[in-house]
């Protein structure tokens, strides 16, 4: 792009003509500087949202460099982020340069410039990850030929083709009409028509005859939709306010270690925002066959950051009770206090909240716990979460959330869109294993290599 001019800055998404420069060769003009020329869209950012005519795009500065796509402290309004905030005081349209996946180029990208758009609006907000990000609301220009590429296409939700065209279908919906979508699944790897087989589907948590989940918690007092923060119940339980915003159907704002939703008692309907994660699949999501990973999960449908994938469903079982020797893959221990508590090597998700003294579950010092006591078996009873893989880079995050009941010990695990999720890219979380933390039924350490491709990848699953 530096080389055939349409940017100028070989690693800086903001393209931009600086106060010296531009008092030197554009002193004339009448303009005041920085001001912005160019902005790429590398997927660089956590908080863009990329909407083709409608861009929110993240000011620079902050994040961190090694590639994982963090935030790691405030920005500040100089430079780049000054010259945006020039351009919409001066009414200058600026070019936007798209960067989407492109397995097949050498680099893996693929760039295209899809017009002049004018800076609508800025604003200074935490971001995903918690610091101060400056926002910039940039609008398409009329009167410019449609995006027309592939790429732009799949990115605005494009990506999927009729049933009948999709390559390499073996099964139409192996939900069987229990979710809100159906669930295809594709094999192009091999010749083998069989359908991932040995459980059978189910889309809401079931619970061994030993466990009890506790009755359901008070609710709130709100009608219809939950909106008042300072009056719904179930917001104040969040850290301070609702945990979603309601674009694109609710998107959480950010990690929490445990979310607060609506439940039974509340006096809310299915539409609540506050009831985000309790409304099916959303996204068309497919299981397809890899070569080295078993079955996979993708989407055919663009995902915003922060949009609830899928919860992971199966059978809550006692942890103790869940035979180890038998190699069941397909085990989520509801790690949620171990996690908040840092146990194990697990890291800590990014905020705190006060746990209801109903919960019985203290805050402050370490429980000496380190196995969850409940797990979640989707080995014979599951759904499509148990076919999603690890990734060391992964764009979906684990979120524990209380819905029904509070306590957190049997929490749900909600898996989230930790980026903008273009279509067609494998869905993975970060399964948290510890290096050698699983040992097999000789007393030996049992290593399983991975292969989720990511250039920080850390070689092993566990
Ligand atoms: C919960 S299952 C995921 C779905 C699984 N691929 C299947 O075919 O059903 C977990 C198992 O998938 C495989 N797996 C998941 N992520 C992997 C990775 N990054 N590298 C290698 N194997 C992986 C491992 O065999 C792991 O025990």
């Amino acid at each position: 792009m530096v080389a055939v001019g349409i940017h100028g800055h070989w690693l800086a998404g903001i393209c931009f003509i600086g106060e010296s420069e531009g008092k030197k060769k554009y002193k004339d003009s009448g303009y005041v500087f920085p001001v912005g020329v160019a902005i790429v869209l590398s997927g660089q950012y956590e908080d863009d949202v990329d909407n083709s005519d409608e861009i929110v795009y993240t000011g620079q500065g902050g994040h961190d460099l090694l590639g994982n796509k963090r935030q790691i402290k405030d920005q500040v309004m100089k430079r780049g982020n000054l010259a945006l905030k020039n351009n919409m005081i001066q009414s200058l349209p600026i070019r936007v340069i798209r960067g989407n996946d492109c397995p097949n180029s050498i680099t893996k990208r693929l760039y295209t410039y899809d017009g002049l758009y004018k800076v609508d609006e800025y604003w200074a907000e935490r971001g995903v990850s918690g610091f101060t990000v400056f926002k910039y609301r940039l609008k398409r220009l009329p009167g410019q030929p449609e995006l027309v590429t592939n790429q732009v296409q799949f990115v605005r939700g494009k990506g999927s083709q009729a049933q009948s065209e999709i390559h390499g279908l073996i099964c139409k919906d192996i939900s069987y009409g229990r979710e809100t979508l159906p669930v295809p699944a594709t094999n192009i790897v091999d010749d083998s028509p069989e359908t991932p087989e040995g459980f059978t589907y189910i889309n809401s948590i079931e619970v061994a005859s030993n466990v009890k989940i506790p009755p359901s918690a008070r609710g709130c007092n709100c009608k219809d939709e939950c909106t008042d923060p300072r009056t719904c119940a179930c917001a104040k339980r969040n850290p301070s306010d609702f945990p979603y915003v309601a674009q694109d159907g609710g998107r959480l704002v950010e990690a929490m270690d445990v979310v607060f939703e609506c439940g039974p008692n509340c006096g809310c309907g299915p539409k609540c925002v506050n009831r985000t994660s309790q409304k099916g699949l959303k996204y068309r999501l497919e299981v397809y066959r890899t070569p080295d990973k078993g079955w996979a999960v993708r989407s055919w449908d663009y995902i915003p950051s922060g949009a609830p994938v899928c919860e992971y469903i199966g059978v809550v079982r006692r942890t103790d009770e869940v035979d180890s020797d038998a190699g069941n893959p397909y085990i989520f221990e509801i790690d949620c206090l171990q996690t908040i508590n840092e146990i194990g090597g697990r890291e800590r998700r990014w905020r705190d909240v006060s746990l209801p003294s109903s919960s019985g579950i203290k805050r402050g010092g370490k429980t000496s716990e380190n196995v969850p006591e409940y797990c979640i078996d989707a080995g014979s009873r599951g759904n499509v979460a148990r076919f999603i893989n690890h990734s060391c880079e992964p764009n979906l995050f684990v979120q524990c959330v209380l819905s029904s009941h509070h306590d957190i010990r049997l929490a749900r695990v909600v898996l989230f869109a930790a980026d903008n999720i273009v279509p067609l890219q494998e869905l993975t979380y970060d399964y948290g294993f510890e290096l050698d933390s699983v040992v097999g039924p000789d007393g030996k350490i049992k290593k399983l290599p991975c292969h989720c491709g990511a250039p920080g990848c850390r070689k092993w699953l566990h």
